[in-house]
């Protein structure tokens, strides 16, 4: 059984909607749809089948992975998206001695190019390695979109939360080289090579123009770091002369924390961009000052194809209860669905998430509800267009 760890939300009597619930900002509605696909990653390569509809792989995964994966499916039937799901499996096997995802989950990405996938547990300290990361690392998927806004109507400390986020996806901290060294040493090597840099921090300048953001900064530690960091950071200094017309500086990732959960509002104008590590506990700390992991998004992107999952993780202590919000998975789809060019399909959903939520009526737990996972995919469902 793995341990849970629960997040701490600050402040937690201010989650509450505000009065005068259904507050409508049609300019962050229309942030929040638009499209995280890059020009430069090739676009969606996918093809519609002869029945009109696109195949997407589904990896339903561990913990909550089944019940918000269902609400997806739900709501997707009742929006009538032209999806097909293909459902596989990625329970590690033994191969050669080694420990691989099966074959044919691998060739069901491959052929469809585009995956959404739920969350998968990892052992603590033993056990097999994060089949998380090994996805990532198998796709390529070499840069992490992990987006945060404010949900309108739904108050938090922090009322106009815009973050976005790159983390480099393939190496760094999360490289997976560990070894003892002698009894009771050990190491752990953050591997960093130019060539991940150079394409993480080049698709982070391409992101900001494709956002509207003239501003890149990169967050790290090469005052500690020295070599590792520091080919980072002397890597996105040569990148940014790529992008005259975009605004770079840095930041030691410790000021980063502590000026975000200060005010992040001077975040939102930038685009973040990081090594491994820093990206996975920032975007965490995002999701905390917008309401908690049950609504933050992001995306894997790769230059063949590209997995979209929730930030979050298996949650095991509320799983198989129907208390778990699918509200991260959705909108990781609709970054999916943006991706695949299928905007309309985004935005009729999109709507009716946010107008659940901002109705207050049928929400989950986490955002101070009591509705079960399914009551609030059925409110979805009702207010789609
Ligand atoms: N990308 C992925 O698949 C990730 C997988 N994990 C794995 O998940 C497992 C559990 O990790 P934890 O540290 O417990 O992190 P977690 O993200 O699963 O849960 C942290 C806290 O947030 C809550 N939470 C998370 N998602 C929620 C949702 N949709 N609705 C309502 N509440 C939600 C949980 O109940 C828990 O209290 C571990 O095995 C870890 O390796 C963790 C993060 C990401
Ligand atoms: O693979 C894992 O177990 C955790 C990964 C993670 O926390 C993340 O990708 O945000
Ligand atoms: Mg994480």
């Amino acid at each position: 059984m793995l341990a849970a760890r629960s997040v701490a939300i600050p402040a937690r009597q201010c989650l509450r909607r505000a009065n005068g619930a259904s507050r409508w900002a049609p300019a962050l509605m229309q942030s929040q749809t638009r499209s995280y696909a890059q020009d430069r990653v090739g676009g969606f390569k996918g093809k519609k089948g002869s029945d009109g509809k696109y195949t997407v792989t589904l990896i339903e995964g561990d913990g909550i992975g089944p019940e918000i994966s269902q609400s997806v499916k739900d709501i997707y039937s009742a929006a009538n998206v032209p999806i097909k799901w293909e459902t596989v499996d990625v329970t590690p096997r033994l191969k050669d001695g080694k420990t691989v995802i099966p074959d044919e989950a691998i060739e069901s990405v491959n052929k469809n190019y585009v995956a959404l996938k739920g969350p998968l547990a990892t052992p603590v300290g033993k056990g097999h390695v994060s089949l998380n990361l090994t996805l990532r690392r198998t796709f390529n998927l070499f840069a992490n979109v992990r987006p945060c806004r404010s949900i309108v109507g739904f108050k938090t400390p922090y009322d106009n939360v815009d973050t976005v986020l790159i983390r480099e996806n393939t190496e760094g901290e999360y490289s997976g080289i560990e070894h003892v060294v002698v009894d009771g040493v050990v190491q752990s090597i953050k591997l960093i090579t130019r060539d991940a840099c150079e394409r993480v921090l080049r698709f982070a300048f391409q992101h900001a123009d494709a956002i509207g953001r003239k501003k890149v900064r990169a967050v790290h530690k090469a005052t500690i770091m020295k070599m590792s960091d520091g080919l980072f950071l002397r890597t996105a200094h040569d990148v940014a002369k790529e992008f005259p017309h975009i605004e770079f500086d840095a930041e030691l990732l410790d000021n980063t924390c502590l000026k975000m959960v200060t005010d992040p509002t001077p975040y939102n104008d930038k685009v973040l961009v990081m090594p491994n590590l820093y990206g996975d506990i920032l975007s965490d700390m995002c999701a905390g000052l917008i309401g908690g992991l049950g609504l933050t998004p992001s995306g894997n992107i790769g230059d063949e194809c590209s997995i979209f999952e929730a930030v979050h993780g298996s949650a095991p202590d509320i799983a198989g209860k129907q208390l778990a919000n699918p509200t991260a998975l959705l909108l990781s789809s609709i970054m999916m669905l943006q991706h695949m060019g299928l905007n309309e399909y985004a935005e009729n959903i999109q709507q009716a998430i946010f107008k659940t939520i901002a109705e207050g009526k049928t929400i989950t737990g986490d955002l101070g509800g009591s509705a079960k996972t399914y009551e609030y995919a059925d409110a979805v469902i009702k207010a789609l267009k």
